[in-house]
């Protein structure tokens, strides 16, 4: 069936057949997908007249045109080192927010964050960032985005506010721009005079600031921050944390934040990537993955507990007891009406009902072994 709006022709010459074949190894004939083959390639449009092949056409390419809903569209993004597959066919569309990259150690994520970044080079697929190909990163593309690695970045013998102006200047702002940012943005990470110290002597919670300071000096568009919390104190991580979760609200910079640590991404990420072996395994808005595990309620009855288990026993809902007394209870619906009913019945003592509780710690263990079993 013939997509609206795309006429289709039969290609008139052996570049036409070239071109047309590019693009369709890229994607689909669709709306999106003409947006999608002027940004690969200027020169022509080129379309296809065989119906079959339309209707055998993948899901649609990102594209140019919707960069302003999606910071980063990755479609197939594999990166193979020898016998590793570090990343396998990631496909994803991800809209602007504080997006939370979720997976245990050699899950990927920071394969992922470079590929992006265009620091390392994918094996096959093809993504863009804030609608550039990465393939095309350049001088522009930096000015827009930061990144803090997860290792250390800096220069040795290079004290802080000088290595903080520097890297402004590498993203395009002069002496004095980057000079008077790089203070700003040491006061906004919290670093005092320590600034004017090398980085070399600071403690890794200074070099974690002096990382995010070099990463947002430029003001980005996007920040990709690789475990930015590691080694640093409660205080600090606290700071960080609230830190990383006002960016997007306070100045609409989406960020990108790596993470093994859940508690961190469900504080201040408002999405989910959930990646293991490579490949993603979910990818959601965090209210959303909530909500589809919502079915767990955990109470704490106040008193009697033995007659609570009873009256659940009775009822035949699928519980446990758990060591700090409480009662975790698959609930047969969203709402906790019937155990309100259960506990007026049986004329039981209130408690405490905690609805959901560490659903994203459920489902990141659910999403791992099944992971695991579809690997065995
Ligand atoms: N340059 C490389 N050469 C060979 N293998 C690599 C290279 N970089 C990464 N890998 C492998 O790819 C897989 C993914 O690594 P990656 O660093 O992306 O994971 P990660 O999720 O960031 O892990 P961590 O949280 O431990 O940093 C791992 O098995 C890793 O050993």
């Amino acid at each position: 069936m013939e997509p609206a709006g795309l006429r289709l022709t039969r290609p008139t010459s052996e570049s036409d057949w070239e071109i047309g074949c590019n693009f369709w190894g890229h994607g689909c004939v669709t709306r999106e997908a003409i947006g999608s083959f002027r940004f690969l390639s200027p020169l022509k449009l080129v379309t296809f007249s065989s119906p079959d092949v339309v209707s055998a056409a993948p899901p649609p390419l990102p594209t140019e045109r919707n960069a302003r809903d999606y910071v980063i569209q990755a479609d197939g993004l594999t990166k193979v080192y020898g016998a590793q597959r570090a990343l396998d066919g990631v496909t994803l569309h991800v809209p602007p927010g504080t997006i939370g990259l979720l997976g245990p150690n050699g899950a990927g994520k920071s394969t992922f964050i470079k590929c992006l970044l265009n620091l390392e080079t994918p094996t096959s697929g093809r993504a863009l960032v804030l609608g550039r190909d990465i393939r095309a990163s350049n001088r522009e593309s930096r000015e827009r985005v930061g990144y803090s690695p997860e290792q250390d970045s800096h220069i040795p013998g290079v004290v802080g506010c000088e290595y903080v102006t520097y890297c402004g200047q590498l993203s395009g702002l002069s002496f004095k721009q980057a000079r008077q940012r790089a203070h700003e943005i040491l006061d906004l990470v919290g670093m005092g005079q320590e600034r004017y110290r090398k980085i070399d002597t600071y403690s890794t919670g200074m070099k974690q600031r002096a990382k995010l300071a070099q990463a947002l000096v430029h003001d980005p568009e996007i920040l990709f921050l690789d475990e930015p919390t590691n080694g640093l104190d409660p205080a600090g991580r606290e700071y960080f944390l609230r830190l990383i979760g006002s960016l997007h609200k306070q100045l609409g910079t989406s960020v990108v934040i790596s993470s093994h640590l859940l508690n961190d991404i469900e504080r201040i990420c408002d999405r989910v990537i959930i990646i293991a072996r490579g490949r993603v395994l979910e990818h959601d808005s965090m209210e959303n993955l909530k909500n589809r595990h919502r079915r767990i309620v955990e109470f704490a009855p106040s008193g009697e507990s033995d007659r609570v288990a009873a009256a659940l026993k009775a009822g035949a809902y699928k519980f446990e007891r758990l060591s700090n007394g409480r009662f975790r209870i698959e609930s047969p619906s969203d709402s906790v009406e019937w155990l309100l009913e259960l506990l007026r019945v049986h004329r039981l003592p209130p408690g405490e009902i905690v609805a959901n509780p560490n659903a994203l710690h459920e489902l990141f263990l659910r999403s791992l072994a099944s992971a695991d079993g579809n690997h065995a």
